[in-house]
């Protein structure tokens, strides 16, 4: 399939198999009502609004500032939480094999097999994110139960189910958050389309006949960003291509909203041991008091947040926040009481300051459409890119006999994590070194990484590859120069290459040490040691890699 288009890929007929709730047109329905709204009957009587509200949840797992259960609680007599598990995200079987939570969880990700992901290049959904996301929706559902509601989770495309289930219930309205990227947006459009074949009487009209029957509506809610779209001082189309204009236009001329504090009560913080990323807003937010008040890392975090090993170097919310079970208004709100309570400095400012640039390439998305998902980025820049497959294979499966490459690669396979600092190392060793198409990398990271966004990766992605909007963002990061910079000691590399711990630390990243015979060419050479300067493949010095223990020499002087 042409990458260059992402699409949602057509229906099939095993789609509609539903379970963890059973079909809805037989006399389940009772069941249903019973669980989903059983316990509601308190909170019906502090509502003010009428009928029944859809809240389906999508990427915004969380009950704290969530304005669309918001919207939904005070517009309504009942709320009916919706997740539909989309068999577009799913790939094959061998997602399954590191899913370990309750059988029922896993008939769910288990009855879409089959239906495979539209993958450009043919990859699926890693088996650590796929089970992150049911980490997420158990803990929704615990977290909903807790207040008295349920999570009705469902198994089929939610053009099919939303209506279906605004049908059955009488729904007047569905709310959900908006997104931004096509395919996001096709379904958006698709469940609005589905609704208005759906009517419904309006409530407390029955009796009238002559009373006109009325489609339930699609609300979609602005939640994903700090920043509001509406509070932005330009729209969307004029948004300003340098990150910088556009960070110090918002933080001079807008002002951060509140975050949303219904429902008010979520129980103790759990925290995480360690580094380990459970899905759910319960780990979220015990990952934000660890790593803010109980570590107290936030106020070394400019300092420490280039690291590649261990579990405080950065703030490690990024899952959290792509799976939307971490708003980003409140973390700016927990950094606004560290700074009051403990200490502002540039640390406490710099995690707003990396929070701004998740925000720009979300706005960044709605400025340039498909454009960042295509070969020549938004500013359509034309390069002869390779798509040897072999190559690539050694890249992503880190066997490339660049140690830091590869300990970054086994890293990001075993763990659905890297580093910053990695994956613009990585990045730039597939575009500039390798040659290969940055779109293959950018998927191989969609297949990966638990916290993949779109907007954040393909927008660092085109940047990296330097087919980004800011042309001036397009750097090149020499192995070397970041090996002395980043591990000096090699004890990164060491930790994913155990092969290498037996070498003197010197001599830990020279390529093809040891763990590896074999090195790949780098068809354009590489470049001097510590140069930083932009790069495209067709401006490449020539050189060999066996020139490479001369540049880790050189770099060191
Ligand atoms: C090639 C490439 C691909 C990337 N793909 C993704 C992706 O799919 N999803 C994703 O969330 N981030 C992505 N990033 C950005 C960044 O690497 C991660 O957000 C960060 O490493 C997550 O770790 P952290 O939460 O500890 O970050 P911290 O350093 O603690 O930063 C705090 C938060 O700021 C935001 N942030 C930090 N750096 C960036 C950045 N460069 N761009 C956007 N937001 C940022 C994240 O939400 C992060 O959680 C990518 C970067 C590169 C170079």
């Amino acid at each position: 399939m042409d990458s260059s288009m992402k699409s949602v890929p057509s229906s099939s007929s095993s789609d509609k198999t539903n379970f963890w709730v059973p079909s809805l047109e037989s006399n389940e329905i009772d069941r249903i009502v019973e669980e989903t709204f059983g316990g509601y009957s308190d909170l019906k009587m502090q509502r003010r609004g009428e009928g029944v509200a859809i809240v389906w949840f999508r990427n915004d797992l969380r009950v704290l500032d969530n304005e669309a259960l918001c919207r939904a609680w005070v517009s309504s007599k009942m709320v009916l939480p919706v997740y539909c598990v989309d068999p577009r995200l799913f790939g094959g079987l061998e997602n399954l094999q590191c899913c370990t939570l309750d059988g029922l969880a896993k008939r769910c990700i288990v009855d879409s097999i089959g239906l495979i992901i539209d993958s450009s290049f043919e990859f699926k959904l890693h088996s650590l994110r796929a089970q992150f996301l049911i980490e997420c929706l158990v803990d929704l559902r615990k977290n909903l139960i807790k207040l008295g509601s349920n999570l009705l989770i469902r198994h089929g495309k939610p053009e099919d189910i939303i209506p279906s289930l605004a049908q059955t219930f009488g729904v007047h309205t569905v709310y959900a958050h908006k997104e931004t990227c096509s395919e996001e947006l096709l379904v958006e459009q698709l469940v609005s389309k589905g609704l208005q074949q759906v009517t419904i009487r309006p409530e407390g009209q029955k009796a009238k006949s002559d009373q006109k029957p009325l489609n339930p509506k699609l609300q979609l809610i602005w939640g994903s960003t700090m920043y509001h779209i509406d509070d932005l001082p330009f729209t969307p189309a004029n948004l300003p291509d340098i990150y910088t204009q556009f960070r110090k236009s918002v933080e001079s001329k807008c002002t951060i909203r509140g975050c949303l504090k219904l429902p008010t009560s979520l129980g103790p913080l759990r925290v995480t041991k360690g580094m380990c990323f459970i899905g759910g807003e319960s780990a979220a937010l015990g990952r934000v008091n660890e790593y803010f008040w109980s570590k107290d890392m936030l106020k070394v975090y400019k300092e420490t947040r280039n690291g590649m090993l261990g579990p405080n170097y950065s703030t490690k919310f990024s899952p959290w926040l792509a799976f939307g079970c971490l708003s980003p208004r409140f973390v700016y709100e927990e950094v606004k009481r560290y700074e009051k309570e403990r200490i502002a400095n540039d640390s406490t400012y710099w995690v707003l300051f990396e929070l701004i640039w998740r925000d720009y390439f979300r706005f960044i998305s709605i400025k340039y459409r498909n454009s960042i998902f295509h070969l020549g980025g938004p500013r359509k820049v034309v390069t002869k890119w390779s798509q040897d497959r072999a190559l690539f294979e050694s890249w992503r499966d880190g066997r490339t006999g660049y140690p830091l490459i590869d300990a970054n690669m086994k890293e990001l396979s075993a763990t659905g994590f890297m580093s910053n600092r990695g994956r613009q190392i990585v990045c730039s060793f597939l575009v500039r070194d390798m040659g290969i198409d940055w779109r293959m990398g950018a998927e191989w990271f969609e297949t990966c990484l638990l916290d993949y966004d779109p907007c954040s990766n393909y927008g660092n992605w085109t940047y990296g590859a330097g087919v980004g909007n800011d042309p001036r963002e397009d750097r090149y990061f020499s192995i070397p120069k970041q090996a002395q910079n980043y591990d000096p000691e090699g004890e990164y590399v060491a930790f994913w290459l155990p092969e290498l711990q037996r070498l003197p630390k010197e001599k830990r990243h020279f390529p093809g040490i040891s763990y590896t015979k074999q090195v790949v060419p780098l068809k354009f050479g590489n470049t001097s040691s510590g140069s930083s300067r932009a790069r495209t493949p067709n401006q490449r010095s020539g050189r060999s890699n066996t020139d490479i223990r001369r540049w880790m020499k050189d770099s060191r002087r």
